[in-house]
Parts: structure tokens; sequence; C-alpha cells
């Protein structure tokens, strides 16, 4: 029998990663995470300070995930002694008339999620300074709230070096030789080990590409803009301002979305949720701005307490499966070798589920949730009824 080095290789240092190392040391397997870039970084897909929690999903399999994954999240908070989270609520405008709003709806009343409706001429004293859009309706996820992003990776890769955890930085991996053991190659060394999970964002595909195996992800930049209070505090989260979701306004095709102010003071995160498509090395050679127009046009109607003009513009990626869904699965041949790619621009939330269920892939056990519906297996269906 060869040697192996350890029990499992996470490549791949962002939430995902970060979650399955941690998920393995604690079943007490020898880990290892190769990050391409020294920690941390922001050129992939899980730094910035804030992320959305929420439960409300118009599928059932979401909400059914968010409702453990709320208890992992307090779960790491309280063995850590960090707060990583912060409950704001989440503000959802839609067309009152669409079949978005009420799938999503029914979805939470299925689902026993706590919700506010909040009727038209009740609005203005709830969320002040928002205008509601003509025939939009609004309901608000009273569980949702902010994440601590850049303090999650953090504290969980902490967490996990305290379990004797190894993180290995900087070391682009270059290679993966599959087997019932499996080498990878690195800038730096080779490795081995009985498993290899592949958490690598945006590069999912290039590292894949050793394997025989490509997925049908596209990877967008995304321009995460921050827009100044005209009065500082009007939306800001001590003053109980919620993060908020629009499906379907008049200025844009894909849904818009912000947080409060609070991790930049007098400036609210405000987003488009789609972008340009971009090699995620040549992220900011992307300097498409169109997004930014239609934010300006949405902020000018409905927020018109910002001044509709970014005062700041970071970037980040979203990796995009056909479907929206997560892909969560083994490699079609090569079983040890673990999958978890294309998150679609709302994973961050799931990360300690994500990390739980890649570990229990890796460990051929038997997974907590029916992964159905993150199967690799669903595009090539999809490719041959397309023939
Ligand atoms: C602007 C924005 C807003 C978002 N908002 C939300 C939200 O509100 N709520 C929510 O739940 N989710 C949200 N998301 C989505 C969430 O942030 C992502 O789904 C999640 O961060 C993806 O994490 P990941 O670990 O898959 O990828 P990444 O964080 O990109 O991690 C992949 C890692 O792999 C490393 N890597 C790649 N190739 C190699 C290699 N060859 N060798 C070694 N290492 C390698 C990379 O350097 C990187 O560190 C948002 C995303 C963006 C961009
Ligand atoms: O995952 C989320 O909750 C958010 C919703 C809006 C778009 C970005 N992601």
């Amino acid at each position: 029998m060869t040697s192996q080095d350890y029990d499992c290789i996470v490549i791949g240092a962002g939430v995902h990663g970060s979650f399955t190392a941690y998920n393995l040391a604690k079943k007490s397997k020898k880990t290892i995470i190769l990050e391409q870039f020294l920690l941390p970084h922001s050129r992939g897909s899980s730094h910035g300070q804030t992320r959305i929690i929420r439960k409300a999903y118009d599928q059932d399999y979401y909400t059914h995930m968010m409702h453990e994954c709320y208890e992992l999240w307090e779960q790491l908070e309280k063995e850590a002694n960090v707060k990583l989270h912060r409950r704001t609520g989440l503000l959802v405008m839609a067309p009152e008339h669409g079949k978005d709003y009420s799938a999503l709806k029914c979805s939470m009343q299925r689902n026993n999620v706590p919700m506010v409706i909040l009727p038209r001429e009740q609005f203005s004293q709830h969320i002040p300074h928002v205008n509601l859009s003509q025939g939009n309706a609004a309901l608000v996820d009273t569980t949702a709230g902010v994440l601590y992003a850049d303090r999650t990776l953090k504290t969980v890769q902490e967490q996990f070096q305290k379990l004797g955890g190894v993180i290995k930085d900087g070391q682009k991996v270059i290679d993966i030789t599959p087997g019932s053991v499996v080498t990878v190659t690195t800038s730096g060394g080779v490795y081995r080990a009985k498993s290899l999970v592949i958490t690598a964002g945006p590069w999912a595909n290039t590292l894949l590409s050793h394997t025989g195996l490509q997925i049908p992800l596209k990877v967008l930049k995304i321009n995460v803009c921050y827009w100044r209070e005209k009065v500082p505090g009007s939306y800001n989260i001590q003053h109980r301002f919620p993060c908020f979701i629009q499906l379907g306004s008049e200025e844009a095709k894909h849904d818009i979305y912000g947080l409060p102010s609070n991790e930049y003071p007098g400036l609210m995160k405000i987003c488009y949720h789609s972008g340009s498509e971009t090699e995620p090395d040549e992220r900011d050679r992307q300097t498409d701005r169109e997004d930014i127009d239609i934010l300006q046009r949405y902020i000018t109607r409905c927020f018109p307490g910002l001044v509709p003009v970014p005062a700041i513009v970071e970037s980040c990626m979203y990796t995009v499966t056909p479907d929206l869904n997560f892909v969560l699965d083994q490699h079609p041949i090569h079983r040890n070798i673990i999958i978890g790619a294309g998150f679609s621009g709302h994973g961050f939330k799931f990360g300690p589920i994500v990390g739980k269920l890649l570990s229990e892939l890796s460990q051929e056990e038997v997974p907590s949730y029916d992964l159905t519906p993150f199967r690799i297996g669903r595009f090539q269906a999809h490719s041959k009824s397309a023939l």
C-alpha cells in the first residue's frame, strides 16, 4: 500500500474549504488546507466584511438546512467566544402578484419561518427612508441578519488549527493525480491523502481539469458598492435598519440587495445580484459598470436618503450554476474526490452545513441531507434532454 500523509487534503481556504477542514478535524481526521494566496486575501468569493443570513428561500431544502445551520453558527460563536452574526431582519420587496413573492411567502409559511407582513399603509412607519415601488408588497424574515464574513474565516481557520489542522497558504495546486491515494502537487511540495475536497470557488473548473471533469459554471465579477447616507444614521444597523432584497424591480432583470450601514460608517452596501463574466485571474480587467447604472436609478427612486453615486466599489466573484443550486457531490469516477462548487452568490450562510456535508462525503458517511438538488448528474440530464 502506498503511504499517505493525510486523511484529507482540502484545496481552498474560502468559507467552504475552511468549514470542511474544521469538520474533518473535529472528527480527528488529519487534514491540511492548501491555499494559493497568502491569507487573508481578497481575490476569491469569501472576503469582505458582511453577508446576509436568512431562512427565507422558496425551495424547502434550503430553509431546512438553514434551521440546523443557525444552530451551527451559534455553536461556533460559543466555542470561539466571538460574535459572528447580528440579527437585523430581511425586508423582501417584490411585485405583489408576481410568482416570486407568493412562492417565497408560501414556503416561509410552510416551513414556519417567522415573518411579518408589512401592509403598504404601514410600510414607511416601519421602514423609513424607503419608497416601496408601486404594485409591490413587503414582508420581513425576522430570523435574518448580517454575518461577519472576514471574522468568520479567521475564526473557523483558527479553530481548525487549534484542533491540530494544518494550513499551508501561498501554495498553488498545479496538479492532482487521482487514485486510492490522491497526490496533490503545489508550487511548494507534494501531498498525499486518502481523500481530497476541492472547494476552489471560481477556480473549480481549473482544478477539476486535472481530474477529467468540467461542470457548467460561470464566473461573474460583482461590483460591491457602498452608498453614502445623506443624513448619517438613516440606514444604520444600530437604528435597526434591516437587510433587504428587491425582487423584480422596473430597472433590473436581476435582484437588488443591500445591508444596513455598519462596517463603513455612513455607508450602506447595495449591490446588483449579477455581473459580467470574467476569468478569475483577470477579475480586475473586467470593468463593466452597467450594474452600477441600474443601481443608481433604483437608489434614486427607492432609497432617497442615499447619494446615488457609489462612494466605494469593491470586487467579489460569484460562481454560478445553470440552476443556481450548489454542487455538493463526489467526483463521478474518482469517488474519494469531493466537490463543493457553484455557490451562485448565496453560499456563505451555509458554510457550517456545507462543511459538515462535504466532510461526511469525504468520509463515505451517509450525508445528513438529501443531496439530489446538488448532484453533478443533473447537468448531464440537462444536456441530454436538450439534444
Ligand atoms: C458580492 C457578494 C455577495 C454575496 N452575498 C452573499 C450573502 O449575502 N449571503 C450568502 O450566504 N452568500 C453570499 N455570497 C456568496 C458567498 O460569499 C460565496 O458563495 C462563498 O464565499 C463561496 O466560497 P468558496 O469557499 O466556494 O469560494 P472562495 O471563497 O473563492 O474560496 C476558494 C479558495 O480556493 C483557493 N484556490 C483556488 N484555486 C486554487 C489552487 N489552484 N490552489 C490553491 N488554492 C486555490 C482560492 O484562492 C480561494 O481562497 C456573496 C458573494 C459575493 C461575491
Ligand atoms: O445569499 C443571500 O442571502 C444574498 C441574497 C441577495 C443576493 C446575494 N446573496
